[in-house]
């Protein structure tokens, strides 16, 4: 065990000393290209503007022998974009993969100080992310990296849902995580081809009613273990995210796994093609009639304790606590988005 009176000091000399809170700006989404296509590229800065997070990935989906024209496309894309306040991440390839050496020493040599965070894949311990902790303050004071670069593990595999908890708590360098559905189906035998989203198959039955059809509703396939992920962050103040759904033609799927993942507590999901941001935007943005009436809750309750009546709704202090959430997250967006700030009723000089 580590000594807890250290895991606030840098494991390397000279390595940047480790944030104990995490940032939370705008992570609605995690715009997903890969650097080394020229078209995607194009769109970088169209797409800078309607993402908070654009990630360059360099892990599945970009082909063996594009794998490095991908991480020299990112380090192009570091070095010469300005990306206005959009944060800039990675996912390097696996830890087991011949590549992640290189991509790490690369990008943070080349872009160190303009990575927000690194996204781990297949993290299945603790010890994944020391390996990488501990690397990465090498490298950050070897390159004069200025503040630390997080680190965001990715959910797939059955151990690591097993571990979560661990994993989340391994290091203060830990952003965030997110739900990798179709690697961690594979690693659980479920027999679905889906990237999220449900099966029709994955239902519950009513009884038998006589000669009635017997009704059927879809069941979340995703459910336990999104809420865990959610708890485990919560629990040590880092950030959930969905990850992808894969039926890009599917924009009504994607919506309702997307709002089943904010309802529960993720702060974003990813977005494979151009048209998922629209999506994660309109998902992962409160609705403003929930925000009127959280507002209209905390002006009711100011100091959010005792009892109260409001719309026929017993409001109290943890009811106090679920308004705040609400408008905490409404003023953050609204200060990125005049539009929202109105639909919000937030005045723009205060928003
Ligand atoms: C899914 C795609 C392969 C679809 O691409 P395409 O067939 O080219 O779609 P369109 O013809 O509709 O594209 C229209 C134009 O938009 C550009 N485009 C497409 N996607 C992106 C993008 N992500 N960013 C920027 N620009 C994009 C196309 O180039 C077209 O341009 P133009 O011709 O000039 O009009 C493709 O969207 C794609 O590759 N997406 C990313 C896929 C990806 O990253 N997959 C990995 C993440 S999911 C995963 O790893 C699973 C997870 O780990 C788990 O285990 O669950
Ligand atoms: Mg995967």
């Amino acid at each position: 065990m580590r000594n807890p009176r250290d895991f606030g000091a840098p494991l390397a000399v000279g390595a940047p000393t480790p944030l104990l809170e995490i940032p939370f700006p705008p992570s609605r989404m995690i715009h997903f290209l890969d650097a080394s296509n020229e078209k995607m590229v194009a769109k970088v800065p169209d797409i800078a503007k309607k993402t908070d997070i654009l990630l360059g990935n360099l892990e599945d989906a970009v082909p063996v022998d594009r794998k490095e024209a991908a991480r020299e496309g990112l380090v192009t894309v570091g070095q010469t974009y300005d990306l206005g306040e959009t944060q800039l991440w990675t996912r390097v390839n696996s830890l087991d993969s011949p590549w992640v050496l290189d991509d790490l020493l690369r990008l943070v040599g080349a872009i160190g100080n303009r990575l927000d965070v690194i996204m781990v894949p297949k993290v299945e311990g603790a010890w994944d992310i020391h390996y990488v902790d501990r690397l990465l303050a090498q490298l950050e004071a070897r390159f004069n990296v200025e503040r630390p670069i997080l680190v965001h593990a990715i959910l797939e595999t059955a151990l690591g849902v097993a571990n979560l908890e661990e994993i989340a708590a391994a290091s203060p360098r830990m952003q965030g995580m997110s739900f990798g559905p179709a690697d961690l189906a594979a690693s659980r035998r479920m027999k679905t081809t889906r990237v999220g989203g449900g099966h029709p198959g994955y239902v519950s039955l009513s009884d038998p009613d006589g000669d009635n059809p017997r009704v059927t509703a879809q069941q979340d396939l995703w459910h336990y273990s999104i809420a865990r992920m959610v708890d485990a962050c919560a629990a040590t103040g880092i950030l959930p995210f969905y990850g992808p759904f894969g039926d890009i033609s599917d924009d009504e799927g994607c919506e309702a796994q997307f709002r089943a993942a904010f309802l529960l507590g993720c702060v974003g999901a990813w977005s494979l093609h151009p048209k998922q941001i629209a999506i994660a935007k309109k998902v992962f943005s409160p609705d403003p009639d929930e925000v009127r009436f959280a507002k209209r809750v905390i002006e009711a309750i100011p100091d959010g304790r005792g009892v109260h009546m409001l719309d026929g709704k017993m409001q109290d202090d943890a009811t106090w606590k679920q308004c705040k959430v609400m408008v905490s997250l409404a003023e953050l967006l609204a200060k990125k988005d005049p539009e929202l700030a109105e639909a919000y009723g937030f005045e723009p000089a205060t928003a």
